[in-house]
């Protein structure tokens, strides 16, 4: 168990380990000798030196890269708050041991061993909007499963989830963190039409009501608001930056999740992550903002599962091909400019 109590997880934001700077400066410099113009290669460098300041090694690598699903169950879907029924969590997490998910294929694809993590599916969260979702022991036992599922070797981290209701989740926790009005952070999820997106919003409006701005730390943010798999997300990325080990956030769900070890200001939480994609849920955008980030791709994808990290995977592995692969000006005998 790595996580003992809220005060221990507070104690853990604050002593985080930063990225290497020495080792960034040298792969950044190793950039700029590579046979091409400075600069040319645009984001993939930038991942590429991002990777390397947080393995420590100057060419970095995803050897052992893994995928970390966690599935769980809203009480709040009591609310009629999503357009698919809660049965649909489980059978999913069916679909995903079968191979039969997007997920799956796109594991394949992007070489990352896929782990599905369900937690107590037939214990839902308590309706968010009537008070907290869960006690700070429920979300630091999730947030040790989390951490649990990393393995000894693993040098690279995409996280994702599964839990019909966990965008209304979401979004309540996004408000709670970063203010704003519910219309700022709600969106159709699996698809609404305007009148279920707007029932939502007064969904989350009745939750902050009942609940206050929960933002004092992580656990309590996770208890007021989140998903049994959002807290477990919580958990595999602040495990993942005590090891140093690089963290690719998936869509609105999965960042709002890792958004919740930001309380009380610490944005640099996160510094070890990165937003895989621009997910087509308006409040993505927000929150991406909020957050300080960029995410990496935009393919007008809203699916969650991690899907955006697996496609961003790919991208990743080219931007390391490159920076480790290239010959620089003098290997080659090419001029410099
Ligand atoms: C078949 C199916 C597969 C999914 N895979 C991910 N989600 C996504 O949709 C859910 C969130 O949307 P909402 O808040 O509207 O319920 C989450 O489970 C999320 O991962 C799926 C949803 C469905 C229906
Ligand atoms: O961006 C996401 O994570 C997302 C959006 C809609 C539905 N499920 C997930």
């Amino acid at each position: 168990m790595i996580f003992s109590s809220t005060a221990h997880v507070i104690d853990i934001i604050d002593n985080l380990p930063a990225a290497n700077g020495e080792v960034k400066n040298q792969a950044y410099a190793r950039q700029n000798q590579l046979t091409k113009p400075p600069g040319s290669l645009g984001k993939l460098e930038t991942i590429a030196v991002w990777m390397a300041g947080w393995q420590g090694v100057e060419k970095p690598v995803i050897n052992n890269g893994q995928c970390l699903v966690f599935a769980g169950n809203h009480g709040v879907v009591a609310q009629n708050i999503s357009s698919f029924p809660a049965e649909v969590t489980g059978q999913m997490v069916a679909n995903f041991a079968a191979g039969g998910a997007a997920i799956n294929q796109l594991c394949d694809e992007a070489n990352l061993k896929l782990t599905v993590t369900d937690i107590e599916l037939d214990r839902p969260t308590h309706d968010l909007s009537q008070g907290p979702a869960m006690t700070e022991d429920d979300v630091l036992e999730a947030m040790n499963i989390g951490a649990a599922q990393i393995a000894e070797d693993c040098d690279f981290i995409v996280v994702g989830e599964m839990g019909i209701g966990n965008t209304t989740a979401a979004a309540a926790l996004c408000m709670a963190r970063f203010g704003g009005d519910a219309p700022r952070w709600v969106g159709p999820g699996t698809g609404l039409d305007d009148d279920g997106v707007a029932h939502k919003a007064k969904i989350i409006e009745q939750a902050i009501d009942t609940q206050g701005k929960t933002d004092a730390n992580p656990v309590a943010l996770l208890a007021g608001f989140g998903g049994r798999e959002l807290a477990a997300i919580a958990g595999a990325v602040l495990a993942a930056r005590m090891r140093s080990i690089p963290v690719i956030l998936d869509g609105f769900i999965s960042t709002a999740a890792a958004a919740a070890l930001t309380a009380d200001g610490k944005l640099d939480a996160l510094d070890h992550t990165v937003i895989s994609h621009m997910s087509a849920e308006p409040g993505h955008l927000r929150l991406a903002v909020a957050l300080r980030k960029q995410p990496l791709i935009d393919l007008g994808m809203r699916l969650g599962e991690a899907s955006g990290g697996a496609v961003a995977t790919l991208i990743i592995r080219a931007a390391l091909a490159t920076h480790n692969g290239m010959a620089t000006f003098a290997e080659a005998g090419v001029s410099e400019g």
